[in-house]
């Protein structure tokens, strides 16, 4: 995998780019997540992994203002945002992918990125309709900003593609670097490697840590696929039912015999095991 820089030195010591504190989300008589609680530590790559209904997305369309949760705060930057909506939860430079891939096929690549800019736009209909310097001035930054973000994943030769016509590894893409339009502080991966190939997997790491090395980015991802998350991660967060049930580094949480037990799948209620522990432990060695 990557030779690029893992977490820059002394993150541990800035304030935290994001603190979950007792955060519970229901859904009727369902307790997605039961007062979870981590903190994601800026310029770090950090994951948030589990077996199947673990509460994985529950608790990022928490953190995103998706869901508005039953108890417990989430704070940005030192400021709560839990009862942000999600518009302005986006505003504060908080991007997010989702798990389904909801992008527009006709569009081309280039469209779909430059569409995903308009959270920066600040010139007018007017302004932007008579053509005025200001905001050619603004089209002219958005070009090179899709440009740079499109580079940024590997996708600069594809501008001109329709999306739809794109295979779905590659849509992946498209996905990423539409949230790194947004000029996102923190970017929320959803399952960034669901569904494609070993090499595209590890193009998209590349990808991860590339933009976290040159963009000083914090990202925080939810992943099932154990190589991808041992091999980019500066720390995990483990939730099972809900709950928190490890935290620490790569190494620290692969040989939790807790977190060994989660994913063998101990509790009736858990389905398919993700990994067996042999595997956990061999795909991370
Ligand atoms: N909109 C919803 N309505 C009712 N129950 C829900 C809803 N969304 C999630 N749940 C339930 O909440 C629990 C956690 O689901 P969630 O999707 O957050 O888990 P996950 O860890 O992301 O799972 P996966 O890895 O399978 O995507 C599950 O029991 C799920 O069935």
């Amino acid at each position: 995998m990557s030779d690029l820089p893992r977490a820059r030195t002394g993150a541990d010591q800035a304030a935290p780019e994001l603190v979950v504190e007792g955060v519970t989300v229901r859904f009727g008589g369902v307790t997605a997540v039961a007062d979870a609680g981590f903190t994601v530590r800026p310029g770090t790559v950090h994951a948030l992994i589990g077996p199947n209904g673990a509460g994985k997305s529950s608790c990022f369309n928490a953190i995103t203002g998706v869901y508005r949760a039953a108890a417990g705060t989430v704070h940005h930057r030192r400021e709560r945002i839990d009862t942000l909506r999600p518009a302005a939860i986006a505003a504060r430079g908080v991007a997010r992918t989702f798990q389904n891939l909801v992008l527009p096929g006709e569009l081309s690549v280039y469209d779909c990125l430059r569409v995903a800019r308009h959270h920066r736009t600040r010139a007018g209909v007017l302004a932007t309709g008579l053509g005025l310097p200001s905001a050619r001035r603004e089209r002219r930054r958005d070009a090179e900003f899709v440009r740079e973000a499109a580079d940024a994943v590997g996708l600069a030769d594809l501008l001109g593609h329709p999306v739809g016509s794109l295979p779905y590894g590659i849509r992946k893409k498209v996905e990423f670097a539409r949230a790194l339009c947004a000029e996102p502080t923190l970017l929320l991966l959803d399952e960034p490697v669901a569904g494609i190939n070993d090499a595209e997997s590890d193009e998209m790491a590349e990808a991860v840590l590339r933009v976290r090395a040159e963009r000083g980015l914090t990202v925080l991802l939810v992943e099932h696929s154990m190589p991808f998350v041992m091999g980019v991660s500066d720390h995990v967060t483990v939730l099972q039912s809900g709950r928190v049930i490890a935290d620490g580094t790569p190494q620290q949480v692969r040989n939790d015999p807790v977190v060994i037990a989660a994913y063998l799948g101990d509790t009736p209620t858990t389905p398919e095991p993700a990994l067996s522990s042999g595997e956990l432990r061999d795909q991370t060695s």
